[in-house]
């Protein structure tokens, strides 16, 4: 008899942080939640902003009076860090009132529970938080991400683009981009129709992702019918060999494009572009390098990879 899978054995169990200088604290909120939960604890202020930063948990219950610091400069700390912020904090507290609560709620926290812990409703207020926290996750990653090809959007590639160039000129490294345009796409989506095309830009898309080898780089739709690679750490060279690899690739799907004037098939042209970085992480000069190597592939006949003069 087959069984529908179980979603909830899937799931990776939701990580939480407990906060709280006392051991007997700390076990009951544990034995709340080490059931269905992956929980992680932190006696001082410091213990709990490193364990926050290594762990990236789901979910951080807060006691609001540690040895070392308060738990609201804690609160205020983890906020004010990127890979923290979005992390939502519970206080946990014996001597709550109204202006403790307000002060706690500006520090950026989601929520306030008070000791002695009622544990059915510590757990409500728990699942609703990761629930929101949850959603927000998915609708940050919905962002960047393109809707008909599924690879990263512009926003996030503009974005990390950025951040690879001045990592670059940091480290005197170079970085790399391969700007990709379907040949004659217009001929394409008048014979065969616009879903037609949807679907041809689906498979390019799942081309060029597989064709990257390296987890650091990243592909992007970068418009109608133009995607772009970033290859971080890569020279020209490696730049136009994967260039020529995503070519190959796009041409192997065979599908077939009679009214192509470069091939029988659907093909890319390729404009591959490689600069040492810069410290303001200003992308233009080499996309726009990028794109004059593209136009040069496209004059030049079409499928195929050209690599822009002086890079
Ligand atoms: N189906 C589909 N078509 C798109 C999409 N985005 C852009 N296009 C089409 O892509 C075509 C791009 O045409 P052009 O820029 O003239 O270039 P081309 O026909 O590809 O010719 P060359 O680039 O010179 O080889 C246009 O017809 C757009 O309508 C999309 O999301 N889906």
């Amino acid at each position: 008899m087959s069984r529908e899978p179980d979603s909830t054995l899937d799931a990776p169990r939701p990580r939480l942080l407990v906060v709280d200088d006392q051991p007997l604290n700390i076990q009951a909120l544990y034995r709340l939640f080490a059931g269905d939960h992956q929980v992680f604890t932190a006696t001082t202020a410091a213990q709990a902003l490193k364990v926050a930063n290594d762990q990236r948990p789901d979910l951080i219950l807060l006691d609001l009076e540690l040895p070392d610091d308060d738990g609201l400069s804690v609160c205020r700390q983890l906020k004010a860090q990127e890979g923290t912020r979005d992390i939502p904090v519970i206080f946990v507290t014996a001597h709550g009132n109204v202006e403790v609560e307000t002060v706690g709620l500006e520090a950026g926290a989601v929520d306030f529970i008070h000791k002695p812990i009622h544990p059915p409703m510590v757990r409500a207020r728990v699942r609703t938080h990761l629930t929101l926290k949850h959603q927000a996750d998915a609708l940050r990653r919905m962002a960047f991400i393109d809707g008909l090809t599924g690879l990263h959007n512009r926003r996030a590639l503009d974005e990390r683009l950025q951040v690879e160039l001045r990592h670059a000129a940091r480290q005197g490294d170079s970085v790399a981009v391969a700007l990709v345009d379907v040949d004659h796409f217009k001929r394409y989506n008048d014979q065969y129709g616009h879903l037609a095309g949807d679907e041809a830009l689906r498979q390019v898309a799942a081309a060029l992702q597989r064709s990257m080898l390296r987890p650091v780089d990243m592909a992007a739709r970068y418009g109608g019918e133009e995607m772009v690679c970033l290859l971080p750490q890569t020279e020209a060279q490696g730049a136009q060999a994967v260039g020529e690899r995503l070519r190959a690739a796009v041409e192997a799907l065979a599908l077939p494009h009679p009214q192509s004037s470069a091939a029988p098939v659907l093909t890319i042209s390729v404009g591959v572009a490689a600069g040492r970085g810069r410290v303001d992480g200003d992308p233009t000069a080499l996309l726009q390098a990028a794109d004059q190597a593209l136009y040069e592939a496209k004059r030049m006949g079409r499928n195929r990879v050209v690599v822009a003069e002086g890079a």
